[in-house]
């Protein structure tokens, strides 16, 4: 791994941890601020729930350079721990006393605006419009397909057979060659002779096997038939050509072991994947949770539990059910390796370095290659903050190319800080599906949707002007409001969203797309909440 792309993970990494920093601060606070403003003193299950969260910031945020948040979190946490030993429950004002060094603490924390910026450097983009040449002797059917892959925004040349030294010359990224018109026979020496051919396509006239076989024996990636289908070759080019660079793996290692831990973080970068290690079993929730992997690499035998134990407890979560598991085992440990589910890998202690990187790749590329497209968030079933960055990447490209309109909305909950505060986390997380759920209904077939943060949503509407797309938001606003929310036993309440509405085909790039919804739903949220601004309403 480059030292800038290390960088860039990490800070990556400091990002997402500091938004969960954030949320996790804020949740104490406004718990340790519901249990002063009471009559009677807090529980003492309330107490170590909040002495649990406050040691779990201690724990990690002196890692990211918070210490001084960390050492306050801690202190009050020590203090917590003394009243539940002691058997002598606060009084609410002694937890007041409390909020307010929590707050001290708060503020030590950076402002979340000033983190965007390095979150949006996380994207790769890559908008230019692909080079196709176009190779055949008939020049309508060679016309027809220029046409329509023009239409899609490609820079297409037409050449006929007698003219590919001027089709070499002009490097192209892609060549269709239009076997209608031109046999194997007459294109295939010259071909062959090509050093570092570009990606070659073959529009052919049998429609079986063997002529897939034949092309894909010459090096075509793509091989299409009439009709002509331009969308398909769209397609095909867009995978070949416009893909965003892929992010790296990630692996997350759980071994109480901390040098051998950092043995194989070392050598699983040189490899070039990204992993991050837990030490303590407990906290591979957490980790799951913000780093999100592709795979865990975890010993099997860890302090509390054994490696498959922690296998189970993470997979209880949906999100993780299908989480793909390498064992780090001892030679004993034979029992273990009988109880692994198949799907699951097994390395022998020491771990030679090659397997252990053969082993990851191999595991982790087939689950990622599985989910290409249909990640999906846990909580919501939409998709995926990662799945939802590369989409946004595809149709940006598609948009550019086109022309045609397209436009995203940045939809977010009001006030789920307070819901959770009132209602308990389960009720916010309810209220999260719900919309979720009514976006999905409501919005079209060709729309998508993505879990964007917390309670927030990013929709991208193809073939859609961002006035239409307001009002389509606009719409969907109302019929949210006027829905009430049934919490468990705690009775209805009602809940809004804001939006900011933005073109990505007029934008800059995809950050700039998302700046501008950004600021629009910021502006919706001071201007009172409950309300969609788009391009009018500046
Ligand atoms: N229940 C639940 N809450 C979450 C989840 N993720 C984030 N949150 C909470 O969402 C809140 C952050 O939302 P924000 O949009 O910043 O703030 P808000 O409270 O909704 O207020 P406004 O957006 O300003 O109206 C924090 O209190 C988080 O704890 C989740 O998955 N479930």
């Amino acid at each position: 791994m480059q030292e800038s792309e290390r960088s860039r993970r990490l800070e990556a990494l400091r990002v997402q941890y500091v938004e969960r920093l954030h949320d996790d601060v804020q949740a104490i606070m406004a718990q340790v601020e519901e249990m002063s403003a009471r009559d009677n003193a807090a529980s003492a299950v309330e107490l170590e729930a909040v002495c649990e969260a406050l040691q779990r910031i201690a724990d990690s945020a002196g890692s990211f350079g918070y210490d001084a948040l960390s050492e306050t979190c801690g202190e009050v946490a020590c203090q917590v721990r003394q009243w539940l030993d002691g058997g002598v429950l606060p009084a609410p004002y002694t937890l007041a006393a409390l909020q307010s060094r929590l707050q001290t603490g708060a503020e030590q924390l950076p402002h979340l605006d000033d983190l965007f910026p390095a979150h949006a450097t996380m994207v790769q983009r890559d908008t230019a419009s692909g080079r196709v040449a176009l190779l055949g002797d008939e020049p309508l059917g060679r016309r027809a397909l220029g046409e329509a892959l023009s239409a899609l925004g490609y820079v297409c040349h037409e050449y006929a057979m007698h003219d590919v030294e001027a089709l070499v010359a002009w490097q192209p990224d892609a060549v269709l060659i239009d076997e209608r018109s031109v046999p194997r026979s007459r294109w295939s020496a010259w071909w062959n002779a090509w050093q570092s051919p570009p990606h070659l396509l073959i529009f052919g006239d049998e429609d079986d096997f063997a002529a897939r076989l034949a092309a894909i024996r010459h090096g075509a990636a793509g091989y299409f038939v009439s009709p002509l289908d331009a969308s398909l070759i769209d397609r095909c080019l867009e995978r070949l050509i416009l893909r965003p660079t892929p992010e790296p793996l990630r692996v997350l290692i759980v071994d109480d072991d901390v040098e051998l831990a950092e043995h194989y973080h070392l050598v699983l970068d040189g490899a070039g994947i990204d992993s991050w290690v837990v030490n303590v079993p407990a906290e591979t929730l957490g980790a799951l949770r913000d780093y999100r992997p592709d795979l865990a690499l975890v010993d099997t035998r860890l302090p509390m539990c054994t490696g498959r134990e922690m296998a189970r407890v993470m997979r209880l979560d949906d999100a993780w059910r299908d989480l793909p598991v390498v064992y780090l085992a001892a030679g004993d440990d034979v029992r273990e390796q009988a109880l692994t589910r198949s799907g699951d890998a097994f390395l022998g202690k020491p771990v030679d370095d090659d397997a252990l990187v053969a082993t990851v790749l191999s595991h982790a590329h087939r689950v990622r290659g599985s989910r290409r497209w249909v990640a999906r968030d846990g909580l919501t079933g939409v998709l995926t903050y990662a799945a939802l960055q590369e989409l946004l990447e595809v149709e940006f490209a598609r948009a550019q190319r086109s022309g045609t309109p397209t436009s995203l909305a940045l939809i977010d909950i009001d006030h789920v800080g307070a819901l959770n505060a009132h209602h308990g986390h389960a009720s916010g997380d309810y209220v999260i599906r719900r919309l979720a759920e009514h976006l999905t209904q409501q919005l079209r077939f060709i729309d998508h949707v993505g879990r964007y943060a917390g309670g927030a949503f990013c929709v991208v509407l193809p073939h859609c002007s961002p006035e239409d797309a307001q009002r389509a938001i606009e719409r969907i606003r109302l019929q949210f409001q006027s829905q009430t929310q049934t919490i468990n036993d705690r009775g209805d309440i009602g809940v809004t969203f804001s939006a900011g509405v933005a073109g990505l085909h007029d934008a800059a790039s995809v950050e700039a797309g998302l700046d501008a919804i950004d600021q629009r739903l910021y502006r919706a949220k001071l201007a009172g909440r409950n309300r969609v601004l788009g391009n009018g309403d500046e």
